[in-house]
């Protein structure tokens, strides 16, 4: 199924969900399980790798700078390692796809690479805001040529042993732009550090240190050196949380279910779903507690429950942050009002996920107000409708959880960009008890 073609999903209301499941990979670790492996000497083997376009579009980049990587059969990937100096000019354009993760991320390691790199994407990934990693990359000496409005095709010159740490305190709060300047501080003299204003995910860091990099944290700060080398390591990719988010809002919202999520990473700079639907009135269990490969894992049950509106907390904001379209979805079925502040960052997503979720929850009768940085949205009857996602993954799957507590049929456009994260997601949803149809 390819993302141009109009992949549509009908859902039928109500229902519930029951039984126990896993849902796929992690994104951002097999983004980086790659990136790292790839860089590392010796052969990395990855388990629960996430076999979906955006983790695809990663491999397939280093691939073409000629790592060779077995896989993904199964889940399982085997990248044989060329070194941190390894990688060879790839002979046409690096096309990222949808994913932003990719492109901001590769920006980083490649601006200290011996040579140039061009990296493209689809309509989605060419209209978001690069310069947020191409600026600070600049100061740090790399020589990357946007569009004029900052936005990539990105012409990336190969700067090798020319970078310069440097300290940079970032003015958002974004695990990419952290990662990206992490891995050119990889190539840069001195050393390079980064300070965050809200915890972001921290994957980078751990897995740096899985691989045997040293990486220093001091509170908000990370520090890195070209001072070292990656050593190849097994990695065991948890499920993604960010899928799992579905789940737990559509079992919390359809009377009558009990879902089990099975060996869910619950890195804490990622369980915000968690805690804001708890805080709402969810029934979270958080069982058999591990971890696994330096990162926190268990299994997650999660029951029906009568939520109820409130003001979400603002440092959950990035803790949360792929998973705002589907609370959305909760805060409708929920008594009272809930308001989100300080989400500026879901309007520059692969959709703007404030607009676009707020159109959709309109047609389906919800009162729910945008505003700059978040959303206003007062509980009530989901009804039936025909709504766009807008080519957004995350929308056209929320827009299905909704389903669940709708009063008549709806109808969402645009979805064949699941397949970048959760390929599974109708399998898995109709096997759970939702009522989808995919055409
Ligand atoms: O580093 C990562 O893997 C990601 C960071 C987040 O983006 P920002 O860094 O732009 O907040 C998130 O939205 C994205 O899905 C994955
Ligand atoms: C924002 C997302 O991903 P990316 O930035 O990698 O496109 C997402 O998966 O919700």
């Amino acid at each position: 199924m390819s993302s141009s073609t109009n992949v549509i999903f009908q859902v039928q209301p109500g229902g519930s969900l029951n039984g126990e499941i896993r849902v796929p990979g992690d994104k951002s670790m097999s983004h980086r399980s790659i990136m790292l492996g790839s860089l590392a000497e010796g052969v990395t083997h990855v388990t629960g790798f996430l076999n979906a376009e955006d983790a695809i579009s990663t491999l397939e980049a280093f691939r073409a700078m000629g790592v060779q990587i077995e896989g993904p059969v199964n889940g399982e990937v085997t990248i044989h390692g060329v070194g941190k100096h390894g990688l060879k000019a790839p002979d046409k354009p690096l096309y990222l796809g949808n994913s932003g993760t990719s492109m901001r991320l590769l920006s980083g390691l490649l601006a200290g690479q011996a040579f140039d790199t061009v990296l493209t994407g689809d309509k989605s990934l060419e209209s978001r805001p690069m310069k947020r990693v191409t600026v600070p990359l600049a100061e740090m000496g790399a020589e990357i040529e946007t569009q004029p409005n900052g936005t990539a095709p990105l012409h990336i010159k190969g700067k090798a042993g020319k970078l310069q740490g440097m300290h940079y305190d970032m003015p958002i709060a974004s695990a990419q732009v952290k990662s990206c300047l992490l891995l050119a501080g990889m190539y840069a003299e001195g050393e390079t550090s980064v300070t965050e204003p809200a915890p972001t995910r921290d994957h980078t860091e751990r897995m740096l240190a899985g691989f045997g990099y040293p990486v220093i944290r001091d509170g908000a700060t990370a520090k890195i050196s070209s001072e070292g080398k990656l050593t190849a390591t097994n990695i065991d990719v948890p499920s993604d949380i960010s899928s799992a988010a579905f789940f737990l809002v559509g079992a919390s919202i359809a009377p009558n279910s009990d879902v089990t999520l099975k060996h869910v990473g619950i890195n804490p700079t990622r369980t915000g779903v968690i805690d804001i639907l708890r805080l709402m009135g969810a029934n979270i269990e958080v069982l058999n507690e591990r971890e696994v490969g330096g990162e926190p894992v268990a299994d997650l049950r999660v029951r029906s429950s009568q939520l109820k509106g409130i003001n979400i907390p603002e440092h959950l904001v990035p803790l949360a942050i792929d998973e705002f379209p589907v609370l959305f979805v909760a805060a409708s079925c929920a008594e009272g009002q809930t308001v989100l502040t300080g989400a500026e960052e879901l309007r520059v997503k692969e959709s703007d996920r404030i607009q676009v979720m707020a159109d959709g929850l309109q047609i389906l009768g919800i009162d729910a107000q945008p505003t700059k940085d978040g959303m206003v949205i007062d509980g009530g009857q989901l009804g039936s409708g025909e709504v766009d996602s807008h080519g957004d993954h995350r929308i056209a799957m929320s827009f299905s959880i909704a389903g669940l507590r709708a009063n008549g049929p709806i109808t969402i456009n645009d979805c064949a960009n699941v397949n970048t994260s959760f390929k599974e997601f109708p399998a898995l949803a109709t096997q759970l008890g939702l009522n989808l149809k995919s055409m």
